[in-house]
């Protein structure tokens, strides 16, 4: 599979989300965080913007969801049009239920795990999910400095994912930038979600055209 680029949008002017989404229009996905301040320490956004982003932008929606109780609400994501609904382990009571929910409404379904969540706890799940997410900061805040530690896990993932013969995408999430991603996708990632990298530069689509280039030249699955 080819890289993927997927802006966060934590890191756009809320002020003009249709205009920064419309300024990425060369990435892959859109990634939405939505956080609710009790799971996460901190508060962005929910359903109803995530139904009105649908309408201004042809990319898909990779919802994030960084909350209690994602049984009761990933449905809800992936029911209203999101391309891709991911739920975090710590979070979720019956994950199974739910990534299924995710599935059967239309979307692809996403495991989250903390830096510190340890991934071979899940690998039975991995045929009920699309997509693995790996946290490379401690979920809540755009900006913070990537966690090296995580690299190793990302590569048993890929070996796990690898030696079931499963077709589960790899993302790796939070201090993701020119720096980093070659490293990420040395260890196999190849979904790479970027905040402050993105919004930052002062030309986001060239700056997601330049993550794509250095992911797809150290990707090695
Ligand atoms: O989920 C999160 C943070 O919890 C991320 O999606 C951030 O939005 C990534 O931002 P950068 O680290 O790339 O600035």
């Amino acid at each position: 599979m080819a890289v993927q680029i997927a802006p966060s949008i934590l890191s756009a002017d809320f002020a003009r989300l249709a205009d920064e989404v419309t300024a990425v229009s060369n990435a892959d996905w859109i990634h939405v965080d939505v956080m609710d301040n009790h799971f996460v320490p901190n508060l962005t956004l929910g359903l109803p913007v995530v139904e009105s982003l649908l309408k201004v932008t042809p990319l898909p929606l990779d919802c994030h969801l960084m909350i209690e109780d994602p049984d009761r609400w990933a449905p809800g994501y992936a029911e209203a049009g999101a391309g891709s609904v991911t739920i975090h382990a710590e979070a979720a009571s019956a994950p199974i239920r739910t990534l299924r929910a995710i599935r059967s409404a239309g979307a692809r379904a996403g495991l989250a795990l903390n830096p510190g969540t340890a991934v071979e706890s899940y690998a039975d799940l991995l045929p009920e999910i699309d997509m693995m997410l790996m946290m490379t900061v401690e979920p809540g805040f755009g900006g913070q400095s990537f966690l090296d530690m995580v690299l190793p896990k990302v590569r048993r993932a890929r070996d796990l994912i690898k030696g079931r013969d499963l077709d589960v995408w790899l993302q790796v999430d939070g201090g993701v930038g020119a720096e980093t991603i070659e490293r990420c996708a040395e260890a196999g990632a190849d979904v790479f979600v970027a905040g402050s990298a993105v919004y930052s530069a002062d030309d986001p689509a060239e700056a997601v055209r330049s993550l794509r280039e250095r992911a797809s030249g150290a990707y090695a699955p």
